[in-house]
């Protein structure tokens, strides 16, 4: 990883002043950490897609969103930065031919898919989401961007969940969170 300090720290103020946290959804046990009144106000939103792409600029060639809360997130930081975008898709989503993990959720199970003709071959790619909690999506997501050829540079969640141990399933790697939450 050669992408140096960590990210500012007015965006973990920007996000956190901009959170909802809702208890018991979707199911009993789960605390959910909602970004909707971050995404639904402009200003913060355009600073925080700002500070990403000054963090990132020079750094990559590609942004990876993981579906679907990281498309969203993944789209205005490519077009920022004039990079394009690659789409990590749960299953059947994308038309093939295409490359397929399995994962395990924090809740229910899943698969993830990459159309890989979407890589170039040593692009660095940079993989961005809402959330890190067991470290599933991303693990499965990481697996296919390499399979598929690229170097993964950077991995950016805006929240991780350091309690359910996404950390330790992308053992070695470097993490961007912008706000990590101690307990799930
Ligand atoms: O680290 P993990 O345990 O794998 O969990 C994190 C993933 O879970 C959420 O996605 P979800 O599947 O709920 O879907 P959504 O983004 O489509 O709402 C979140 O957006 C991450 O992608
Ligand atoms: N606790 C949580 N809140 C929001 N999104 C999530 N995705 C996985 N766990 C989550």
């Amino acid at each position: 990883m050669t992408i140096s300090p960590a990210l500012p720290p007015e965006l973990t103020q920007l996000v956190l002043d901009n959170l909802r946290e809702i208890p018991d959804f979707p199911e009993p046990g789960v605390l959910f950490r909602d970004i909707t009144p971050l995404l639904s106000n402009g200003e913060a939103f355009a600073n925080l897609i700002d500070g990403l792409a000054a963090h990132y600029r020079g750094h990559i060639d590609a942004v990876a969103g993981l579906e679907s809360r990281g498309f969203i997130l993944a789209a205005p930081l490519a077009v920022h930065l004039g990079i394009g975008m690659v789409t990590v898709r749960k299953a059947g989503k994308l038309p093939g031919p295409v490359l397929g993990v399995d994962y395990a959720l924090e809740y229910g199970t899943a698969r993830m898919e990459l159309r890989p003709e979407t890589v170039r071959e040593g692009s660095r790619v940079l993989v961005i989401d809402d959330v890190l909690a067991t470290g599933g999506t991303a693990a499965a997501s990481i697996s296919l961007l390499e399979q598929a050829g690229a170097r993964v540079e950077a991995i950016c969640m805006l929240l991780e969940l350091a309690g359910l141990g996404g950390r330790e399933k992308l053992a070695g790697r470097s993490i961007d969170s912008v706000v990590v939450f101690e307990s799930a």
